[in-house]
């Protein structure tokens, strides 16, 4: 590697830690001033580990995270002093042992092509969003997308994929409003396939308050799928909005039930103080997190890290 490709690489990630820590103030102003409140005055005692673990789930880590944390960091330091730095560092070690086995990137696999990613999602969570930001991604990597615009239920939606297909030069398949999602997705898989595509990416529709509608009409997405290709699809990204709070425990509920979901990716994460959701998602279901969103930016997305996220989180700089 020379020097000059490491100094790019290095201000890449720089430019990023800089996005994810901003992205992540709010979460970690909280979460950091009760730390600092708690422990710059007063030695470590019951009551401190208490308030602290109120801290945590109020930035929504979740109770058992928050009581698991507010433990180790009481641990063998009842009657000390400690410094607000102490506990951050103790805090983004605990939420990087928890994060650490989830964080696992989207593996686009050469062998099967296209490769389909399904996306799913309640409306709103920010799934055409990042289907445009993660289309970006992929070309820029030099790969050849197709876009399937699957959620027929919103023209918007319709639209907005159509200018992310201008944006990254990828052949967008749409119909129109109220159009039939599956005999698209079919459309899309065999359109992709004629055109030699790396990735085909469907968007779909996500109404949650219809539970049955929503499994029937992704179930069908996804057995006329398999009729062009038995293997697909070959991942089902759920994306979760980050500001829904412990409402996306029961998003990751309904989806894992009726669409198979693979991976997560968490969007909004630069509009909550509650982006702690995401630690106490891994801690319940474990399922892989590929990418996270900080931003509408087309940068504003990428692969998820353990470390770097924790310690955004704790608000160490
Ligand atoms: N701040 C912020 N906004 C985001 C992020 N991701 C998406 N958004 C915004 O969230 C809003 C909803 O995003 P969409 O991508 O339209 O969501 P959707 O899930 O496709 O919604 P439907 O089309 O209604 O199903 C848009 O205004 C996006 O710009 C993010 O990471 N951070």
């Amino acid at each position: 590697m020379t020097d000059s490709t490491e100094d790019t690489e290095n201000t890449a990630a720089g430019q990023w830690w800089r996005r994810l820590s901003t992205g992540l103030k709010r979460t970690s102003a909280s979460i950091g001033g009760a730390i600092a409140d708690l422990v710059t005055k007063r030695r470590l005692d019951h009551a401190v580990v208490e308030e602290l673990e109120e801290a945590l789930i109020r930035a929504d880590l979740g109770m058992e995270t928050a009581v698991a944390i507010a433990g180790k960091v009481g641990e063998g330091r009842y009657d000390k002093q400690v410094t607000p730095e102490e506990v951050k560092a103790i805090l983004a070690a605990e939420v990087e042992t928890i994060l650490a086995p989830v964080a696992k990137p989207l593996v686009i696999d050469p062998a099967k092509k296209p490769f389909v990613v399904l996306v799913v999602g309640v409306n709103g969570s920010g799934k055409t969003t990042t289907i445009g930001k993660l289309a970006a991604r992929l070309t820029a990597e030099g790969r050849k997308v197709v876009l399937a615009a699957g959620d027929t239920f919103r023209a918007a939606a319709i639209e907005q994929i159509k200018i992310w297909g201008t944006r990254t030069r990828s052949p967008v398949i749409a119909g129109t409003q109220g159009g039939d999602a599956a005999s698209l997705a079919f459309e899309a898989l065999e359109t992709a396939r004629s055109q030699d595509a790396d990735v085909l990416i469907v968007d779909t529709a996500g109404r949650l308050q219809n539970k049955s509608t929503l499994m029937g009409e992704l179930e069908k997405i996804v057995r006329v799928m398999r009729k062009v290709d038995a293997s697909a699809p070959h991942a089902v990204l759920l994306v979760l909005d980050a500001t829904v709070g412990q409402n996306a425990m029961s998003q990751v509920e309904v989806f894992t039930r009726t669409a198979g979901v693979t991976g997560l990716v968490m969007t909004k994460l630069d509009g909550t103080a509650r982006g702690g959701i995401l630690v106490a998602v891994a801690a319940k279901y474990g399922l892989p997190v590929h990418f996270i969103g900080v931003g509408e930016g087309v940068d504003d997305l990428a692969p998820f890290e353990a470390k770097d996220f924790a310690k955004a989180v704790a608000g160490i700089e």
